[in-house]
Formats: C-alpha cells, structure tokens, sequence
C-alpha cells in the first residue's frame, strides 16, 4: 500500500503557545510566520542567530537561552525540533509524542507528526505546498505557483461584479 498522505490544514495559532527548540537558520526560517500568524513563541536554545536575538530583544518573542527540558512543552500546542544535535530533537519529539503536540522535525521526517509546506501570501490568499517529503520539488513549484496566483488574482480582481 502507498503511504498515507499528511492532511493539510490551517492552524489558527494567534495567542497561542508555541515552542521552537533550536535557534539558527532553520527555526529563523520558519520564526517569521509563526509570528505573522501571532503564535506566542517561546525559543529554546543556548545560541541564537542574530536576527532571532533581536526579535527577542524587541518582545517579538521569548529566548530560553539554555537547553531543552521536557517541561518546556507543557501548555504547548505545536512544537518544532531544529536542533543540530539528533539526540535532543529526538527527546522533543517524543514527549511531543506522548503529550499529544503536533511536532515538526527538522532532521527526521518519519520521526514527525507535522510537516512544513513551502508557503507564500499574496494578497490574503495563502497557498502551501507538501511533496512528500522532497523539499527541493515543494519549493520549486511553490515559486511557479505564485506567479500563476498573482495573474489569477489580478484577473479576478479586473473581473466585473455581479
Ligand atoms: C519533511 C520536512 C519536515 C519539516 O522539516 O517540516 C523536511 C525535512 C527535511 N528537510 C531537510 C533539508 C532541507 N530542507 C530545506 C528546505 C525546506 N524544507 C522544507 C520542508 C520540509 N523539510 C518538510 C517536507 C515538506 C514537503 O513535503 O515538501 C521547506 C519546504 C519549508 C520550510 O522549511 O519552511 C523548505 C523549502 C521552502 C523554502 O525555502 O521556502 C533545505 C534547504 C535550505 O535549508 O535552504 C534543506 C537542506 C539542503 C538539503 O538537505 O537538501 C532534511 C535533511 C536534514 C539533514 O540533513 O539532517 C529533512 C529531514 C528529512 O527529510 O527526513
Ligand atoms: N527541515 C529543514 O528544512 C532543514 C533541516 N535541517 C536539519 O536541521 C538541523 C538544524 O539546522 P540549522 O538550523 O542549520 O542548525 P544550526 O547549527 O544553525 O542551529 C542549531 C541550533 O540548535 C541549538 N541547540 C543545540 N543543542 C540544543 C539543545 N540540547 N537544546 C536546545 N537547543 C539546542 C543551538 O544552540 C542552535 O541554536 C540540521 O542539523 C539538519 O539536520 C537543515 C536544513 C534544512
């Protein structure tokens, strides 16, 4: 049997605690929308990159400046693993696991109970792309699909109301 496919939703994360172990390039990457989506984020990592430090510093968000510690999930509802170290994401993944917190993976897919599409917004319109797991092939129609959206939109928006 093919494997089963992951269910794309729309989480509503506004006030909401979520928690990101690990902070270089890739929880930055995935920092920014989080925030747009107005999660309350706490980060959990003894360095950060420069621009997580500063949104720190500006109350954007939360810096743990330590290592993790199961207790770090608890009210959570949505947890990434972005540590350089497998041991650790390991040890996130499985309390996740057992608290019932869906838990993005950086390093191991099969290890995660949620993936990350290649999103992009245009003009409220949010679209996200899942390819199985091949992130190369997710952001590379990600791109052409924005660019049909945007002539989409405009289309629309020339089109005569009723
Ligand atoms: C399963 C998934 C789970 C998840 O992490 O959510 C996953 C897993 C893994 N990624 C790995 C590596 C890289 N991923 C990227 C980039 C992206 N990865 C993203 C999503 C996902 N990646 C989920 C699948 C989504 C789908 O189905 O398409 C994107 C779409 C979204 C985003 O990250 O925002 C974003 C592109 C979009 C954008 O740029 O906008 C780069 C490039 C870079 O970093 O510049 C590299 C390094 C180069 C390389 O290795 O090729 C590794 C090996 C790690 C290791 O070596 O240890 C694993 C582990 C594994 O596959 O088991
Ligand atoms: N899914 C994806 O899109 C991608 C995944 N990766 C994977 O993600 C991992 C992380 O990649 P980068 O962000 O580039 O690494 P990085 O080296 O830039 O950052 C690692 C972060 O983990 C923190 N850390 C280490 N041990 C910790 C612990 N016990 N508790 C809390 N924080 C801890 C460090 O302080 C640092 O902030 C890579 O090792 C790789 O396996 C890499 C590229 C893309």
């Amino acid at each position: 049997m093919s494997e089963p496919t992951p269910y794309l939703t729309g989480l509503r994360l506004a006030g909401r605690r979520v928690v990101v172990v690990g902070a270089g390039r890739v929880a930055e990457r995935r920092l920014g929308r989080l925030l747009d989506a107005g999660a309350d984020v706490e980060v959990i990592a003894p360095e950060a990159t420069p621009v997580i430090a500063r949104r720190a510093e500006e109350g954007r968000l939360t810096w743990s400046r330590r290592t993790f510690q199961p207790a770090d999930l608890d009210g959570a509802w949505y947890v990434l693993a972005a540590t350089d170290d497998p041991g650790c994401n390991e040890q996130v993944s499985s309390v996740a696991e057992r608290a019932r917190i869906f838990c993005v993976r950086s390093d191991n897919r099969d290890r995660a109970t949620a993936w990350t599409p290649a999103s992009g917004e245009i003009d409220g319109v949010q679209l996200g792309v899942l390819a199985g797991g091949d992130h190369g092939r997710s952001r590379r129609l990600r791109d052409a699909l924005l660019d049909t959206l945007t002539k989409i939109i405009d289309a629309d928006a020339e089109r005569p109301t009723d």
